[in-house]
C-alpha cells in the first residue's frame, strides 16, 4: 500500500471495479477507476473493504456492514459567533447529518434564575436541560438512520442502497456552551470553536431578538462576563479544540470547517485500517 493512499470512506455503498488490490489479513484496498458524480470532491476514488476476499477481481460490493461510521462534531463558540450559520452550510454539504441545537433546551422563562445583579441568568450551564440533550445525543448514537427521518432529515432510500450516503453518519451539536458539560466532552470526535471580538459580538446581537428579548444591559451586565468566565474554564478543561475567527467571511470558515472534517474522516479510516492491516 502506498503511503500516500487516500481513502473516502465517503464512497461505501459503492460498487466498485477493481483494478488494484493490496490484500493484508482481511483487508482489501480496492482503486475504483471509473469517474462518478463530483458530489464529494477532490479525494481519490479508493476505498477499503474489510470483509471475506472475492472470488474474482471484477466486482466488490461495499455495504454499510462493511463500513459504518458515526461522526458527532461539535460547532460551539460564542453568541452570534456564527455557528448557526456554519451549521447550516454543513448540514447542506454533508451526507445524513442531523443537527442538535443546545438552544433548543432551554429551561422556560420562569426556570431561570435571577441573579443578583437582576437579570435572569441565561447564560450559566444551569439555564439549559442539559439532561435532556445527552438523551438525544444518545438517542442519536443508538439509531442514527431512525433519528434523521424521525426529525426529517432525508436518508438515503432502499432503492439508492449503493449511493455512497449510507455509509457514514454525522451528528453536529451546536450551541454556547458546549464544552463546558463535563458529561459529554468526549462525545465529540471534533471540536471547533467560533470567536469573535467583543464589539462585534455586541453589533451583532444587537440585530437579534431572542424569545425573550435582552433587557437592557444584559449584554455588558451578564453575557459577556459570562462568556469570557466560561470560555476560560473550557480552555483549562478541554483539549483539542480547533478555534476558528468568526471575523471570517462565512465562506472561509465553512471552507475550513468543511475541509477539516474531510481530512479527519479520512485519519480516523486510514487509522482503522492500519489497525487491523498487518
Ligand atoms: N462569518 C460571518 N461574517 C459576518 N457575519 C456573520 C458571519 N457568520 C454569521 N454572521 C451573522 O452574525 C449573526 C449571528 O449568526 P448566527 O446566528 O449564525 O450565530 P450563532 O453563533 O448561531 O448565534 P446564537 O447562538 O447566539 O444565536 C447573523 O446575523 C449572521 O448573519
Ligand atoms: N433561545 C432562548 O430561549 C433564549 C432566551 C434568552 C436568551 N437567549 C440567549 O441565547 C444565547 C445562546 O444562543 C445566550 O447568550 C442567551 O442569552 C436565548
Amino acid at each position: 500500500m502506498k503511503s500516500d493512499t487516500m481513502l473516502n470512506p465517503l464512497y461505501a455503498g459503492l460498487r466498485y471495479s477493481i483494478n488494484e488490490v493490496v490484500k493484508g489479513g482481511n483487508i482489501l484496498l480496492v482503486r475504483k477507476r471509473k469517474e462518478r458524480r463530483e458530489k464529494y470532491l477532490s479525494f481519490d476514488r479508493e476505498v477499503a473493504y474489510r470483509g471475506s476476499l472475492p472470488s474474482d477481481n471484477t466486482n466488490v460490493l461495499l455495504t454499510d456492514q462493511d463500513i459504518i461510521m458515526k461522526l458527532i462534531i461539535g460547532i460551539g463558540g460564542v453568541t452570534n459567533g456564527g455557528k448557526t450559520t456554519l451549521t447550516n452550510k454543513l448540514m447542506q454539504a454533508l451526507p445524513n447529518c442531523c443537527v442538535i441545537h443546545q438552544d433548543d433546551f432551554f429551561k422556560k422563562p420562569d426556570q431561570i434564575e435571577v441573579g443578583e445583579d437582576g437579570f435572569r441568568q441565561w447564560d450559566v450551564i444551569t439555564s439549559l436541560d442539559m439532561e435532556a440533550m445527552v438523551n438525544t445525543i444518545k438517542g442519536w448514537q443508538e439509531n442514527p438512520v431512525k433519528f434523521a427521518r424521525s426529525h426529517g432529515v432525508s436518508v438515503t432510500p432502499k432503492a439508492e442502497e449503493q449511493e455512497p450516503d449510507n455509509a457514514i453518519h454525522i451528528l453536529i451539536v451546536e450551541g454556547f456552551l458546549l464544552y463546558n458539560y463535563q458529561h459529554i466532552l468526549d462525545v465529540y470526535d471534533q471540536r471547533y470553536y467560533i470567536a469573535i471580538p467583543k464589539e462585534e459580538c455586541k453589533r451583532r446581537r444587537s440585530t437579534r431578538t431572542y424569545t425573550v428579548p435582552d433587557p437592557p444591559g444584559l449584554f455588558e451586565g451578564h453575557v459577556w462576563p459570562m462568556y469570557l468566565k466560561h470560555r476560560k474554564e473550557m480552555e483549562n478543561n478541554c483539549n483539542g479544540i480547533e478555534y476558528l475567527d468568526g471575523l471570517k467571511s462565512k465562506e472561509e470558515i465553512y471552507n475550513q470547517v468543511y475541509e477539516s472534517i474531510h481530512n479527519n474522516l479520512l485519519n480516523r479510516f486510514i487509522g482503522k485500517i492500519s489497525t487491523q492491516y498487518v
